[in-house]
């Protein structure tokens, strides 16, 4: 069976560049990183995801809930040791700090699916992104010792700690969200099956901006996941709901965001919206994140679950190495390609 690394390494990135900007000489946003200000990149502000207490003894329906009408929601209570977070940041911190030509030593390459470097949607966009990032599946030694020759080993500890809490934190949430789906006890079975899920880690850095307006820290994607999981302590992040706008998704303290990715849309029958969102410049400092997205082993077949009689599915069984395939070719046209 291939990994997920695997998969993505067939499907190399088209990018003419793939190395990010010198943010730490950089005074000014040059033209290849200036976006067009259509919007303002502003939010409507009346309006904010839930947050759900994960200990709640109505979590499965609260988070049902929250992913049916914002495929989003923080929650909170959600077992991650807070003094793994603090690390977890420290280490982010770390990194990205290093000298460009230190983390150039880590750089992804052409074909590869880990390291450091621009995001894998960049080449779908005629504007470079104010951002760099750091991928990791599984273990990151390797790039780790490409880094610090020496200082390696609490990245790495700390880094395998968090996949490895994370993933029991992503499949505690698989549970409720079956359970909300009021699957029969069979596909609920199918979580047990995830034992060898897919999973990926990736550090975000948004570089503080001389010139907010004009530069996009992460331009309007969904992510291919069932759903991910975000660490931020910073505002930035905004989720684009439907009839609203783009709305911003402030850090509330202790809190993870949970989104809906593009797999467990099509699980859902399209009852949960993969939700479109985007990073814009608005703070006068430096912006990290960290994204966990979890999916189902790459040569699952995935299709429409839960189907009351006479409801049809819409879209069509593919399995997650295939739609990882379709998104790298097409992106934003991937789901459109396996509606039925
Ligand atoms: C597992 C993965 C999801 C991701 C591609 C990746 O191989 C690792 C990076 C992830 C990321 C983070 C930024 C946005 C995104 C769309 C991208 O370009 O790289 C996601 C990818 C995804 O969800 O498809
Ligand atoms: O930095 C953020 O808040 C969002 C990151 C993100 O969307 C991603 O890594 O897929
Ligand atoms: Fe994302």
């Amino acid at each position: 069976m291939s990994t997920l690394s695997e998969v993505y390494t067939k499907h190399p990135l088209n990018l003419q560049q793939i190395i990010p900007l010198d943010f730490d000489s950089i005074g000014t946003v040059p033209d290849s990183h200036a976006w067009p200000d259509s919007d303002g990149f502003v939010s409507n502000d009346r309006f904010s995801i839930p947050t759900i207490d994960l200990e709640d003894s109505d979590a499965a329906k609260l988070i049902g809930h929250a992913c049916e009408i914002w495929g989003a929601f923080q929650v909170v209570n959600h077992g991650i040791p807070l003094n793994l977070l603090d690390e977890v940041e420290s280490e982010v911190r770390r990194l990205f700090s290093l000298p460009t030509t230190q983390k150039l030593k880590a750089l992804r390459s052409p074909g590869g699916a880990t390291g450091y470097g621009l995001a894998r949607i960049s080449s779908f966009f005629n504007k470079f992104m104010w951002h760099e990032g750091f991928t990791i599946m599984g273990s990151p030694m390797d790039h780790a010792k490409e880094l610090w020759p020496h200082e390696y080993q609490k990245f790495c500890d700390v880094m395998e700690d968090y996949q490895k809490k994370m993933e029991e934190l992503a499949r505690t949430l698989m549970r409720q969200i079956l359970k909300y789906l009021a699957t029969s006890e069979e596909e609920m079975n199918w979580v047990g099956s995830l034992g060898g899920a897919s999973t990926a880690l990736q550090l975000n850095s948004y570089p503080m901006c001389p010139d907010p307006h004009r530069a996009m820290g992460l331009a309007p994607h969904t992510d291919t996941s069932l759903f991910t999981i975000l660490h931020q302590r910073t505002s930035g992040l905004q989720i684009l709901k439907e009839g609203v706008g783009w709305v911003s998704v402030h850090p509330v303290t202790r809190a993870l965001v949970v989104n809906i990715g593009d797999l467990l849309h099509i699980l859902s029958n399209a009852r949960f919206p993969c939700v479109l969102h985007r990073v814009v410049m608005k703070e006068p400092k430096q912006r990290f994140s960290v994204a966990f997205f979890y999916s189902p082993p790459v040569d699952f077949h995935l299709y429409p679950l839960a189907l009351s009689s006479g409801q049809i599915p819409l879209y069509r069984s593919v399995s997650v190495a295939e739609y990882v395939g379709k998104k790298a070719k097409n992106l934003d046209k991937a789901l459109s390609s396996i509606r039925i």
